[in-house]
């Protein structure tokens, strides 16, 4: 019989699908990847293709299984990672989406969210269940804007006929060939209907946004039983053993499972998680509580920060303004800049995630001059994750959160520019590990994890291993005259 000795992880980002095969000691085999199509039909509206994000997933998975020349039945599990609170409603009887993935960028139900903030009593309580703000970003607003302007959506969904998922529940269905509806907590808790501490949906909420509860999925662990593929996918059966949401998977994959380690992701966007441990903190300025992970039903805790343009406004400076022939040339431009830069780019294209939350907030790019050009631009672009990164971080230290080390993954940290900035702007040591595809790794690693290969998540760290650190070089009179132009330029745009 052969030896099942790998482990899929399939990470559905938001401008790709990727499948990677990991070793059962966590090293990385083979990668594939697609990318789809952005959709954006009106200003502040993302969208996806639902079919899209099936199609690049499965199409992913057989390249990578065909790359590392294996059979499904040398894969011992399967572990999902996704872009989390993308909102997916489908036809139990087709598996069809009713209308386009509503994206997280998406700000569409800002006027919506903007109406129920008006009330404290349901902002505090909706913070206190969820650990969230009333905020288009989360999956609740996207569900009630579903049902309310898609044609019979509403009766369909009373009827039961009607099923709501994050990415990872929506592909769960499609590999099982519909026969499980599941998420798992870390994704529930993205949704603004989930009870964090009491690890259900809430009714309260529920009837809030107006939303049947028969609409959505049973909530699992992270690392759990999640049924089998159907065998027409890869040729046999493959157990499902993790769903996590992908922010939460890269801090697994990070290896942050002690109180206070903190990660960043830079994608599209930008995500700093700090572990909280089995107890949830509660922040006073604006940053997100959400689950990091659940494992044999203990929860253990993170804070969040979310920054909604990061590796996007390089591809804005490429696909928009022609700046840039491919992204990796900002690195050079930014280089190339003698002295201190005069322009700052504020990137609120979808609006001021974490900690502003203003989502009809739009961006800008300030301080130009008649020596400004591409390589000013380019730099102020880069910049800007540095600049938003200190905003968070600034943020969680108001909340007693203090760190002196961060751990970079993501499509942007082949930048050392950009990595040696952000160590000067944040006065950290910043590390990049070995394997940047910590979401992936997260996932293949609780899959791991759940089909015995590792007896507990800090065996399954010890793959973790270090890249290359950036340390602060940045004199602190030049840390703080760039910092304060920085915040400078934001308040033009708050204001
Ligand atoms: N060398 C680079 N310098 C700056 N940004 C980069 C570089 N390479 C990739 N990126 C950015 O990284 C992002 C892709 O990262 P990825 O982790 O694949 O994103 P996601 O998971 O959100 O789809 C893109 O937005 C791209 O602009
Ligand atoms: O697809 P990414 O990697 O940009 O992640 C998206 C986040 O999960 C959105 O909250």
């Amino acid at each position: 019989m052969t030896k099942k000795s790998y482990i899929l992880a399939l990470d559905q980002g938001t401008t790709s699908s990727r499948a990677i095969i990991f070793s059962e000691k966590g090293e990385f085999i083979a990668s594939a990847a697609e990318t789809y199509r952005q959709i954006y039909p009106h200003d502040g509206w993302v969208e996806h293709e639902a079919q899209a994000i099936w199609q690049t997933t499965i199409n992913s998975a057989r390249a990578v299984l065909a790359r590392a020349q294996l059979a499904a039945n040398e894969i011992l599990a399967l572990g999902i990672s996704n872009q989390r609170e993308t909102t997916i409603v489908w036809d139990k009887d087709t598996g069809n989406a009713i209308y386009n993935a509503i994206v997280w960028q998406d700000r569409r139900t800002a006027k919506f969210c903007e109406k129920l903030q008006q009330d404290a009593n349901i902002v505090a309580s909706v913070h206190a269940k969820t650990g969230l703000l009333l905020d288009p970003y989360f999956s609740a607003s996207k569900i009630a804007w579903l049902l309310d302007n898609v044609d019979g959506a509403r009766e369909k969904a009373e009827a039961g006929q009607l099923c709501f998922g994050t990415v990872d529940s929506f592909l769960l269905w499609h590999l099982t060939g519909g026969k499980e509806f599941a998420t798992d907590a870390t994704n529930a808790s993205r949704t603004l209907l989930f009870n964090i501490v009491e690890q259900c949906w809430d009714d309260e909420l529920l009837a809030l946004f107006n939303i049947p509860k028969q609409l959505l999925p049973e909530v699992k662990n992270s690392a759990d039983n999640f049924g089998v593929t159907n065998a027409k996918h890869f040729g046999a059966e493959i157990a499902i053993n993790a769903l996590i949401g992908d922010q939460q998977a890269a801090l697994v994959g990070q290896a942050c499972f002690a109180k206070g380690m903190m990660k960043a992701t830079y994608g599209t966007g930008g995500f700093v998680m700090v572990n909280t441990g089995a107890k949830p903190v509660w922040s006073k300025h604006k940053m997100l509580t959400t689950l990091a992970y659940r494992i044999n039903h203990q929860s253990c805790y993170a804070l969040e920060g979310s920054i909604f343009m990061a590796g996007a406004t390089m591809q804005w400076l490429r696909d928009e303004l022609h700046l840039l022939t491919d992204v990796a040339s900002s690195q050079a431009l930014a280089q190339s800049l003698v002295g201190e830069n005069s322009v700052y780019l504020v990137p609120a294209f979808t609006g001021l995630g974490a900690p502003h939350w203003q989502p009809e907030a739009r961006g800008a790019i300030v301080g130009l001059n008649r020596d400004s050009g591409i390589k000013e631009i380019v730099n102020a672009a880069l910049a800007s994750v540095a600049y938003q990164t200190q905003d968070l971080l600034m943020a969680m230290a108001q909340d007693g959160i203090k760190t002196t080390q961060l751990r970079v993954d993501g499509g942007m940290v082949v930048n050392d520019w950009l990595l040696q900035f952000l160590a000067d702007i944040l006065a950290l040591t910043i590390e990049r590990p070995k394997i940047t595809e910590t979401s992936a790794l997260g996932a293949a690693l609780l899959a791991g994890l759940q089909h015995g290969l590792f007896s507990s998540l800090e065996q399954a760290a010890q793959s973790w291993q270090l890249q290359a650190s950036y340390r602060p070089t940045m004199s602190a009179a030049s840390r703080q005259r760039h910092y304060q132009g920085w915040l400078a330029a934001l308040q033009r745009v708050k204001d």
